[in-house]
């Protein structure tokens, strides 16, 4: 008889022998992992597999494995700090983008592994994934259809080997933890480059090619800066390029043309290297500043993009009006300035700018008055401050807060600084005089001549477009292979036509009543028809002014009932404190009885000691049914204990 002992639950040994439970090895993975022996015991029976061997090796495998990564890690961390050289990129520094740039159009970003593709030129980084601009764009086929988009690639997170100029260098992306909690993906990245050898002069080569590269592809662009936050908040503002744009023509700006050569031309003196010295002699401050003010759509948001690329500068653009804009940010962001550049201020007549310093200095008045009125503005503006500080930290831009920043330390000398607003009579002189804004331009609505150029502009055949003249229904098609001769002929012929429809165009659309934007706007509806455009004119104007109308009765309506709110809010407070004074006359009544001669103020006395009861049945009672003692002054009004003056039946 052979006596089996697969009925027996006890684990057995290579040997035949059971398993002893509470040997140490399976008495401790046991204690971890409750049941492990008993695991143990069914592998051995039923595969024959004593994992009391096998432990101890993968435990020393594991251990070793782990000494080796920390040892490994050690050494390498050594290696680099002894043997390699490093330079580390701020994700917050331009020269971020600029290499992320140079890698993406490397040999091995193509050929990596891991890698982040990118196909949209709207994505938040999409610098980091394009090299060539042009490459990015769709192409179109003769019909007009996107044909392919192209894509491109950057190595993804980890460390990437590649070759320059017969080094081996190491490109490396992650994402540092200590940011990742409170920045969103993207902005925790860090990158390092780095090659063997204490010499890092191969890396500084790289990034000086990869600069110059970058530079020159946006040289024919004009570099197009905001101020932005990245979390939301104030104390983080920075330049963040948001574009880089087609220069924008400046004949494409249509403003009078001896303003125009006027700017050209102040700007060019001033940008001449021999007028730098000319105000450094002087010890002048050198810069200076331009003034675009009118309506909203008359294009000087237009012209300062125009400037930018006329003068191949950068520009960069801050709006007041902005949540993130306080003291802090704009003075960080002012003196993160390149010393050439195109600074534009949009909205100077946003909350806060708008008081006058002749409000708080007024001429005429003596020295105590003007005390005065300087504690009344202080109080005021620090109660604006206290409820501009409510919504963000540091508060609101002050008009002083900015003068500091624009003649301050932190303000580049050289740049050209344009500021916009649409209420120049809501400005500060302080903030406009000479030295602050050396010239200012008006942006006006549309006159018959603004008309028809802004209906020119849309139409005139551009050499590139893919459009030719009208067809006989006032439509255009597209280009077919014709002869050059016909095509000069048709384009002279339409030339002809879009003078004329130009000159109907703005004889329909009244002078100075709507701006090129809102104009623009009609003539984009109809940009293949222009013969459609002058006949919808008519109804554009019709329907605009009632549109306009409409908007007027809403916001009226609006100011209507926050009127009617106001003086409800007043009416209840002057209710409030007269029932205070009742009060507060009635408790001194009782304490001392006034005692007196004078039978007015007998009676006075004793109708305050009378019941309220009698007292309504005089009519001499506030609305609230509370008592109130009345007067008349000398003008015959009636006048109740708080002071404010109702006409009486004797009043005209
Ligand atoms: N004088 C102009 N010349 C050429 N285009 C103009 C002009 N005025 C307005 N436009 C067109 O109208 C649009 C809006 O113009 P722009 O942004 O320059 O106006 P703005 O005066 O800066 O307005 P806002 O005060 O609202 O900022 C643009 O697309 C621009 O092409």
């Amino acid at each position: 008889m052979v006596d089996i002992p697969s009925c027996s639950t006890e684990p057995i040994a290579p040997s035949g022998r059971l398993h002893d439970p509470g040997s140490p090895p399976l008495a401790a993975l046991d204690y971890f992992f409750p049941g492990f022996s008993m695991l143990a015991g069914a592998i051995q029976r039923y595969l024959h597999i004593d994992l009391n061997v096998y432990i101890p090796i993968a435990l020393l495998a594991g251990a070793l494995t782990l000494a080796w990564s920390y040892t490994s890690q050690y050494f390498l961390a050594q290696l680099e700090h002894h043997f390699m050289s490093v330079v580390d990129i701020r994700t917050d520094d331009e020269m971020h983008e600029i290499l992320l740039t140079w890698v993406a159009s490397q040999k091995f970003s193509k050929g990596s592994r891991r890698f982040v593709v990118n196909a949209s030129r709207n994505s938040r980084y999409w610098y980091w994934w394009s090299w060539d601009d042009d490459e990015e764009e769709d192409e179109y086929d003769e019909n007009g259809k996107t044909t392919k988009k192209k894509l491109t690639y950057t190595p993804s997170l980890g460390t990437h080997h590649f070759w320059y100029r017969g080094r081996l260098l190491q490109f490396r992306r992650k994402f540092t933890k200590e940011q990742k909690a409170t920045m969103i993906a993207s902005d925790c990245e860090e990158i390092s480059l780095s090659c063997f050898g204490r010499d890092p002069s191969v890396l500084k080569q790289l990034l000086q090619e990869a600069r110059e590269r970058y530079l020159s592809k946006d040289e024919k662009k004009t570099l197009i800066y905001r101020g932005t936050s990245r979390t939301g908040l104030a104390s983080d503002t920075s330049w963040r390029r948001c574009m880089a744009r087609t220069p924008r023509p400046f004949s494409t700006v249509i403003l009078n043309e001896s303003k125009k050569k006027e700017i050209i031309e102040d700007i060019s003196d001033y940008l001449c290297p021999a007028t730098q010295r000319w105000y450094a002699n002087r010890g002048i401050p050198y810069r200076r500043g331009y003034l675009l003010y009118g309506p909203p759509g008359t294009g000087k948001s237009s012209l300062s993009l125009a400037l930018a690329g006329y003068f191949k500068m950068r520009i960069y653009i801050v709006s007041l009006n902005s949540m993130i804009t306080n003291e802090e940010s704009l003075s960080t962001l002012f003196s993160e300035l390149p010393r050439r550049c195109i600074v534009l201020l949009e909205d100077i007549d946003t909350a806060g700018l708008t008081h006058t310093r002749e409000e708080e200095e007024p001429s005429n008045l003596d020295d105590q008055g003007k005390e005065e009125k300087q504690k009344s503005h202080e109080t005021k503006d620090n109660d604006k401050d206290k409820d501009a500080d409510k919504g963000q930290p540091g508060g609101r831009l002050s008009l002083s807060g900015l003068l500091n920043i624009l003649d301050g330390v932190a303000s580049q000398e050289g740049r050209v600084l344009i500021m916009t607003t649409n209420h120049i009579e809501k400005l500060d002189k302080a903030l406009i005089r000479p030295g602050r804004i050396d010239m200012t331009i008006k942006f006006g609505l549309a006159d018959a001549e603004m008309t028809s150029a802004v209906f020119r502009a849309i139409y005139t055949y551009i050499d590139g477009d893919d459009l030719i003249p009208l067809n006989a229904d006032g439509t255009r098609k597209l280009v077919s292979p014709e002869s050059l001769e016909q095509t000069a002929r048709k384009r002279e012929a339409y030339a002809a036509e879009i003078e004329v429809l130009a000159e109907e165009f703005a004889a329909k659309i009244p002078a100075l009543e709507f701006s090129p934007a809102e104009l623009q706007g009609l003539l984009l509806r109809h940009k293949r028809n222009p013969r459609a455009a002058v006949e919808n004119a008519d109804a554009f104007v019709e329907q605009t002014r009632k549109e306009r109308k409409e908007k007027e009765l809403r916001e009226a309506e609006k100011r209507r009932k926050a009127e009617i709110a106001k003086k409800a809010k007043e009416e209840k407070q002057k209710q409030e404190k007269m029932e205070a004074e009742a009060k507060e006359n009635k408790q001194e009544n009782k304490q001392e009885p006034v005692k007196t001669d004078s039978p007015a103020t007998e009676t006075a006395a004793k109708k305050a000691e009378e019941p309220i009861a009698s007292i309504i049945s005089d009519g001499d009672v506030a609305p609230t049914g509370k008592l109130q003692i009345e007067t008349k002054d000398t003008a015959g009004h009636k006048r109740h204990d708080s002071g404010y003056a109702t006409p009486t039946s004797s009043d005209p």
